[in-house]
Order: structure tokens, then C-alpha cells, then sequence
């Protein structure tokens, strides 16, 4: 059989040198391509390209896939800073080219995504709730993809269970201290020198709190996720949003993607 032939753009990156390490370590996969800054994104279709690892920067995301969407190459996108806009914006990028499959993932790493169902799971449950994320202090975007993505999943859950919205009582403060506004989740972001990417969702109801945390410790996490969405973006054509589209048994929680539709593309990451 073939091996599918892959590239990674942001190879030089911390999570795109992981994953052009891994794809090489893969037997059934060949890395044709491993592209950084200034390369030619021409050199995607003269290597061959079927699919395309994008990890890069939210400056550079979106002339990536417009190059993937033009030329038919699938992409497996882990490239944050996602609005409702791009995702529109990518959609008409697509219109040309129905057989191509784009997943965008705001996190690879299987604890990630369960923590992210669980919340969504525990959100009816609980009068409040607060979504901390930590990361490097060499991160570009605040909050974090997963953060957004978490705290999008809980305000509809919320929503659907006929929730009130949350009330902060707060009437003197800092501007920021009560974090971002995400869907009426306040969601915090800490920067630190030492840390990877962490977060925690804090509950709170009547006399007591849960509080789910998921920890990634080294890039190898996200690695088994962005395998997996190699293997399978060429199959699903459209927008994916989310890994655990891809996750058989975690998919029945969230339903099929679709912009705006509360489970999957369109509402940022
Ligand atoms: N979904 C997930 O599970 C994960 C997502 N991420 C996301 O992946 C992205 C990259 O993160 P990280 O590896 O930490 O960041 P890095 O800054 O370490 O890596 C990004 C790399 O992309 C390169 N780059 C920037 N612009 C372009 C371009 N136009 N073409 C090609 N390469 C370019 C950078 O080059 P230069 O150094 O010259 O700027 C750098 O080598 C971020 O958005 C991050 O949030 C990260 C981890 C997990
Ligand atoms: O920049 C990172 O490092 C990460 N970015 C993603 C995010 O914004 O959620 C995924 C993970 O948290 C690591």
C-alpha cells in the first residue's frame, strides 16, 4: 500500500518539530515536505502533498489553507486564534473544492478533548463556572484555543438546560480582573516561563466545587491526535471542527460539525 505523503508547515516550531518527528516515525505515512518561514508553499504541490499539517501562527494560518484549498490538499489545522470570520472566510476558500477536508483542532491531545466533554457534561449541574487556562509565556493568543473552545462547549450546554446566565456580582475592581467574557464564561489566562499548556474548569454549586484540570507536559501529547487526523481528514471532506469528530465513542457526545450549530465549526477556537 502507499504511504500517504504529508507536510508539516511550522516545522521549525516547538509543536511543528514534534510532528515532523512523528510523521517520520509513522510507517505508513512519508513527510514529502517540512516548511517554515519564507519557504515557497509551492513546494507543498511539487513534493506531492496530499495532506497538510498547518502550525503556525494566527498571522499566517489563513494564506496556508487558501494555498491547501486551492490545490485540493487536505489540511489538519492546530493553529489557534479562530473566529466565526475565518471560519467563513475558509468556507468559501473550500466552495471550489468540495472533495477537500480541513480539521482544525484547538487541542490534539486525547485528556484535552475528554476535558472538554466532561465540562460540556457537568455544565447543566452547576450555578457557576470559570475556565482557567495556563501556557508558555511564548504564546500568541489569549485565551487559548481549547479555553475558547471549552467555555463555548459549557455556555451551550448551559444554555440548553435552561441555565440563567451567570451573575457577577462584581461593582468595583480592576479592568481584566475578572478575566475575558467567553459566551458568559469568564475565562482566565496566566503566561508563565515553565509551563506548557494546562488548564482548569472550575464548577460551582451548592456547597461544592468540581474542578476538572488536564495537564500537557511535552508536545509528544498532541502528537497520537495529529496522527490520527492525518490518517482521517482525507475522508471527511468540508470543515471539521474539534478532534473528537474524529474519536470514535466521543463523537456521540457532540453531535456533527457545522458553523454556528453549537457542537462544532464556527464558533471559534
Ligand atoms: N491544537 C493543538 O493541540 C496545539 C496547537 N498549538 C498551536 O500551534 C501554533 C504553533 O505553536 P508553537 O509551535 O508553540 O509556536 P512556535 O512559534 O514555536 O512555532 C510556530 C512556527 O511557525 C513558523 N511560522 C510562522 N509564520 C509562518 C509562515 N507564514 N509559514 C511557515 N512557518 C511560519 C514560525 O517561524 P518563526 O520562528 O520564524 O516565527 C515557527 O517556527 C500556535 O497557534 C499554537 O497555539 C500548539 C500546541 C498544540
Ligand atoms: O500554544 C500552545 O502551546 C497551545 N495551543 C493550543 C491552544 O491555544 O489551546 C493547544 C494547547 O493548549 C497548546
Amino acid at each position: 500500500m502507499s504511504k500517504l505523503r504529508v507536510a508539516v508547515i511550522g516545522a521549525r516550531g516547538r509543536i511543528g518539530s514534534e510532528a515532523v518527528r512523528a510523521v517520520e516515525a509513522a510507517d505508513d505515512l512519508d513527510l514529502v515536505a517540512a516548511l517554515g518561514r519564507g519557504d515557497r508553499l509551492d513546494a507543498l504541490t511539487e513534493a506531492g502533498a496530499e495532506v497538510v499539517v498547518e502550525l503556525t501562527h494566527p498571522d499566517a494560518v489563513m494564506g496556508n489553507l487558501e494555498f491547501c484549498a486551492g490545490h485540493g490538499i487536505h489540511a489538519v489545522v492546530g493553529t489557534t486564534g479562530w473566529t466565526p470570520e475565518r471560519l467563513a472566510t475558509l468556507e468559501g476558500q473550500l466552495a471550489g473544492s468540495p472533495g477537500t477536508g480541513v480539521l482544525i483542532a484547538p487541542n490534539f491531545s486525547i485528556g484535552a478533548v475528554l476535558t472538554m466533554q466532561f465540562a460540556r457534561q457537568a455544565a447543566r449541574w452547576f450555578e457557576s463556572v470559570e475556565v482557567i487556562e495556563l501556557h508558555h509565556d511564548k504564546k500568541a493568543d489569549a485565551p487559548s484555543g481549547t479555553a475558547t473552545r471549552t467555555a463555548q462547549l459549557v455556555a451551550a450546554a448551559r444554555r440548553e438546560a435552561g441555565l440563567d446566565a451567570q451573575h457577577d456580582p462584581t461593582t468595583h475592581g480592576l479592568d481584566g480582573a475578572r478575566g475575558a467574557d467567553v459566551d458568559g464564561v469568564p475565562v482566565h489566562s496566566v503566561r508563565l516561563r515553565g509551563l506548557l499548556a494546562h488548564q482548569e474548569v472550575l464548577f460551582g454549586g451548592t456547597g461544592e466545587t468540581l474542578t476538572l484540570r488536564h495537564d500537557s507536559l511535552h508536545h509528544s501529547s498532541f502528537m497520537p491526535g495529529i496522527l490520527l487526523a492525518v490518517r482521517t481528514v482525507p475522508g471527511v471532506p468540508g470543515i471539521t471542527f474539534g478532534l473528537e469528530h474524529f474519536l470514535t465513542g466521543v463523537t456521540a457526545e457532540t453531535g456533527t460539525a457545522g458553523p454556528g450549530d453549537g457542537t462544532g465549526a464556527g464558533e471559534g477556537a
